[in-house]
């Protein structure tokens, strides 16, 4: 696709202020995401993958901040706009679910009255049938736009947060793990839901999970982070067939296939990095079973390897022509 992506993230950076070290919890990310696209970011706990919808989504609160980068949005850099703007960019142009949406709602408001409100602190038309509209989209009887959230299953909560962010048919919606809170049918039937009318709207997804198999079934491209960084980005299914950094084969080999033949799973040993105080060079090599001599001495780039990229020297130009040589 060589159209203007929808979201250019450029060498984003966010840096929690802790006293001392600061914890550099987003370090210096790229990502495109084209109109229409799913992108799906995976990583253990901690490597920052919350931060950084957060930092993108011009949501973050202290102590952490945005310490460099940009984020263009349909030509403008949220990370410069004005609170004003910004307000009027969010639900109308991106909308952002988050992991506890299901608690994200008013307890003292009808659903109805909060998606009135949403409405009005808008410039924007929205028809009258508009709040029906989408609950019937999320797969909800539009009679409860007169119950409370109490009165709503976790489930049909979490259902009503995605629809309030489908009101003004945004061309972006940033998730970050919407389905966690529910059983594992609930989870997939929402994320059929979800990718339906993905198809069917056309807006753009970035959603967060802890899930590879979620990933591997509704996401189109996908971004590994370990440590604070992307360290892998592609089609999904590329990346799925032939992972190019160490760090995603291991976190391929941590999750059993569902219709897989079954294979032991092996995990990675060890554990995610302190961010205050990350290892010298290549952030995952004191885990990495690949790991050489130069890991430890040199910080890897994104180096394109086929159709992905993948931050680690094993596919630096001038190694991969050594091995190729020998
Ligand atoms: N309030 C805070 N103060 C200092 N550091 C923080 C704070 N919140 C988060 N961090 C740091 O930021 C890093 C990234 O956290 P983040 O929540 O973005 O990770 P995550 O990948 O989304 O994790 P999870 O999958 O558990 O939600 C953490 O490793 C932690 O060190």
């Amino acid at each position: 696709m060589h159209d203007q992506p929808l979201l250019e993230v450029r060498d984003l950076s966010v840096e929690y202020d802790t006293g001392s070290n600061p914890v550099v919890a987003v370090d210096r990310v790229d990502l495109d995401v084209h109109a229409g696209e799913f992108v799906g970011v995976v990583g253990e706990s901690g490597c920052g993958k919350s931060t950084l919808l957060f930092a993108i989504a011009h949501l973050l609160s202290s102590p952490a901040a945005i310490s460099g980068g940009s984020v263009t949005f349909q030509g403008q850099n949220l990370v410069t706009m004005s609170e004003k703007k910004l307000a009027a960019l969010r639900w109308r142009d991106f909308s952002v679910v988050m992991q506890s949406a299901m608690n994200a709602l008013n307890p003292v408001k009808s659903i109805g009255a909060q998606f009135k409100d949403t409405i009005m602190a808008h410039d924007e038309p929205v028809a009258d049938d508009r709040p029906a509209e989408v609950l019937r989209l999320v797969g909800i009887d539009p009679i409860h736009l007169d119950s409370y959230p109490h009165q709503l299953s976790g489930g049909m909560r979490q259902r009503a947060m995605i629809a309030m962010a489908l009101l003004f048919t945004p061309d972006l919606i940033i998730m970050d793990e919407p389905t966690s809170a529910l059983d594992v049918v609930a989870q997939r039937s929402l994320m059929v839901q979800i990718k339906e009318l993905q198809r069917r709207l056309g807006f753009a997804v970035i959603f967060v999970t802890h899930d590879m198999s979620l990933v591997s079934h509704f996401s189109d491209k996908l971004v590994v982070m370990y440590a604070g960084q992307v360290v892998e980005f592609g089609d999904t299914r590329a990346v799925f067939d032939h992972p190019e950094h160490p760090y995603s084969a291991g976190l391929l080999d941590a999750f059993p296939s569902i219709r897989g033949p079954k294979v032991p799973l092996t995990g990675i040993p060890g554990a995610p990095p302190d961010l205050a105080n990350p290892p010298s060079g290549c952030r995952f090599q004191p885990r990495c079973p690949k790991a050489f001599e130069d890991c430890p001495k040199i910080a890897p780039d994104l180096y394109q390897v086929g159709p992905v990229q993948a931050r680690c020297l094993l596919h630096a130009p001038s190694i991969s022509a050594s091995e190729e040589a020998s």
